[in-house]
């Protein structure tokens, strides 16, 4: 999406003055809206109760009714109201618009975001998302039906999102007779399983969507009901307070290059932030300052923003942010971790089960994640709880989760914005999940982190008197490469001759960092990517305390190595170690093309994954045109130039 298209659907940017210090500056202020999700079972008349909504508060106009009129006629049925859900998805109307499962209404007081939920799939992807966490939820019961398992299983969900109180429309009254009897029937029913459910206030009204009856005029035919409309009910609710007061969270969403800025571009979740602020970006927790925030069609600088607005920032330092990073403030960053518990829907057909890796998406965050433990799993129809190794289709399953790169979020009732995520198999959504951390260290697998917790060591003595004891200086030779492209030749002899100079300097090389501390790991891109993660973060070690490091790994991925360096911008160096495939193919010194040809490897960087070569190393060899002398002739002389030191340094 275009930052411009980003910033301006996201949410509507009212540019208002009524938060500002300053005349001359200005904040993104949101417009009041209420959102509304419409739950309920299947043909139990969600689309009609919206349909005739807008009907009765004047949102149609005389075509419009004629078109569905006729239409409702050709299909041989008395007027539709779900019709104006099908034909409104195809268009926009003056002060209605329909995006795939939300419909906007404005009425002279109000505005509503009404979100209808074809599937509990939809429901879940909507709710959790984020993109529609709904202020009100309305649960429409059939009155011939009654109570179904789409209403229990709807009604659960509500009330797992947070929601202890829903508005309940006992709908098609007319096919009842507009009953009374019928009415106290169905309203004792339905509070005895959303009391069990844990929604404790409710309020029951007897409608009929096609007739309008009780919507939003009073209804002739049920003159025993003495209690509101649904109208004048929803009148009542006010929209969720945004979540300013909570702790900043923007996670990035996107990063464009713009004149000479680079804007960083998200949605705030959570928090608010102004021009000025520290910034820290998880994972790699580097900061830096706001230097402006970007708006459109806007005159005077806009100097703060706040939780549901998107914005595109830019920072006063040039540091390493993708899509998927995570931006707080320092005081109050998220908890980084490998290890978390949720409490899981399941969805799919198919069992989750104990050891799979499933996808994770948390706002623009993506990981593989594997399920470690299932703790407990509960039936939402009769609410028992089981142990086992799978959770079914529909049922509630509390989960310990493991990812293999860190992952940052908070807990759901700290911060439901951080704390609620979806997860994939392959392309299908299989599960909507709450974070709950607490006790998290009680599991004993720790490598949790609250950057809170952990403050910095400083250290006593500096790099700079390593580099003068050393007599030269640190860093880390980033060598990249094919398999086969002599990274480790190379490597091996470079570190021979500084060794023999007297340096201080180590090799550390694919095939042994492999054998020890990424044993548990393989070759697929997640794996590959916490493999040069753990590399990265020793070299790093190592540079700092004098070292001059030769890192010998084929790090096919452009973003793995940038990271690497944005861990250590000074003492980075990347070596771009050339060798066509053919002729790596033909060196081939462990065998391995041979195998990976044959299907024995998969995944094997050249064959059957890729290597994405580097845009500008600081130096750059080729194997097939140098012989190994000349490659280290042109190295020696760029860690002449950089490393050694002159005599007054
Ligand atoms: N599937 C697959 N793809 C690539 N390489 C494979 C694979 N399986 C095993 N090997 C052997 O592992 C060495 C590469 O490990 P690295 O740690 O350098 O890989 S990566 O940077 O994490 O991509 C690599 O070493 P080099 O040949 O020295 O590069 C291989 O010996
Ligand atoms: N010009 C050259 N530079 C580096 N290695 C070369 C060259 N010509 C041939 N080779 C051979 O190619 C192979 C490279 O293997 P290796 O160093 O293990 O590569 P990598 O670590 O990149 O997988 C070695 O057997 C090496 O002797």
């Amino acid at each position: 999406m275009k930052l411009k298209t980003l910033l301006n659907s996201c949410v509507q940017l009212v540019i208002c003055k009524k938060f500002c210090s300053d005349e001359n500056t200005i904040t993104i202020s949101n417009m009041e809206q209420i959102k509304l999700v419409i739950a309920g079972h299947i043909d139990h008349g969600k689309s009609t109760m919206i349909g005739r909504i807008m009907q009765d508060i004047g949102a149609l106009h005389d075509d419009k009714i004629e078109l569905l009129k006729a239409i409702s006629k050709r299909r041989g049925m008395p007027m539709e109201w779900a019709f104006v859900l099908d034909a409104m998805r195809t268009e926009r109307e003056q002060g209605i618009t329909i995006q795939t499962t939300q419909v906007f209404l404005k009425t002279p007081t109000k505005s509503y975001a009404v979100i209808d939920v074809p599937g509990h799939k939809e429901f879940l992807n909507n709710m959790i998302s984020g993109a529609a966490s709904a202020d009100a939820a309305i649960l429409v019961v059939d009155a011939k039906e009654g109570v179904q398992d789409q209403t229990r299983v709807h009604s659960y969900i509500l009330r797992w999102l947070g929601f202890d109180s829903v508005l309940v429309t006992i709908n098609k009254m007319d096919l009842v007779n507009y009953s009374k009897e019928r009415f106290d029937e169905l309203r004792f029913q339905v509070n005895k399983h959303l009391k069990k459910v844990g929604i404790i206030s409710t309020t029951i009204l007897p409608v009929s969507a096609r007739y309008g009856d009780g919507l939003v005029h009073r209804s002739q035919n049920m003159s025993w009901f003495t209690g509101p409309t649904l109208m004048s009910s929803l009148d009542a609710f006010w929209p969720k307070p945004m979540p300013m007061e909570l702790p900043l969270r923007l996670p990035i969403q996107d990063i464009y290059k713009f004149d000479e800025r680079r804007i960083i571009a998200g949605r705030i979740e959570s928090g608010k932030l102004k021009v000025g602020d520290t910034l820290m970006f998880a994972p790699n927790n580097s900061t830096a300052k706001v230097r402006s925030i970007e708006a459109w069609g806007v005159k005077l600088p806009v100097l703060a923003a706040s939780a549901g607005q998107c914005v595109g920032i830019t920072l006063e330092d040039h540091i390493f942010v993708e899509r998927g990073f995570l931006a707080s403030h320092k005081t109050n960053p998220p908890v980084q971790t490998y290890f978390f518990r949720a409490r899981i829907f399941w969805l799919a057909n198919t069992p989750l089960e104990l050891g799979r890796y499933y996808k994770l998406k948390l706002t623009t965050i993506e990981r593989i994640v594997e399920v470690f433990k299932i703790e407990k799993v509960i039936d939402i129809f009769d609410l028992s709880e089981h142990s086992g190794n799978q959770i079914e289709r529909n049922m509630i399953g509390e989960v310990v989760l493991h990812t293999r790169a860190m992952l940052y979020l908070d807990e759901f009732t700290f911060n439901p914005h951080l704390g609620r995520f979806v997860l994939f198999d392959g392309y299908d959504m299989v599960a909507g999940g709450l974070v709950f951390i607490d006790k998290v260290q009680e599991l004993g697998l720790i490598s949790y982190k609250s950057l809170q917790q952990i403050p910095s060591v400083e250290d006593h003595v500096t790099i700079e008197n390593r580099w003068r004891a050393n007599g030269h200086k640190s860093g880390v030779l980033w060598l990249t490469g094919l398999s086969g492209s002599g990274k480790s030749t190379l490597a091996l002899e470079l570190e021979n001759i500084l060794f023999r100079k007297g340096w201080q300097v180590c090799v550390l090389d694919g095939d042994n960092i492999r054998s020890g501390l990424s044993a548990d790991l393989g070759y697929s891109p997640s794996d590959r990517h916490e493999n040069i993660r753990r590399v990265g973060e020793i070299a790093r070690l190592f540079a700092n305390s004098g070292v001059l490091v030769i890192t010998a790994f084929i790090s096919p991925y452009r973003s793995d190595r940038a990271r690497a360096r944005a861990l250590m911008p000074s003492l980075f160096h990347e070596i771009y170690v050339n060798a066509s495939l053919d002729s790596c193919k033909k060196r081939d010194p462990k065998g391995l093309y041979k195998k990976a040809n044959n299907g024995e490897i998969i995944e094997f960087t050249g064959i059957s994954s890729p290597y994405e070569v580097p845009s500008s190393p600081e130096v750059e060899v080729n194997t097939c045109k140098q012989s190994i002398n000349q490659s280290i002739e042109k190295m020696l002389s760029y860690i002449q130039a950089k490393f050694a030191l002159e005599n007054n340094e």
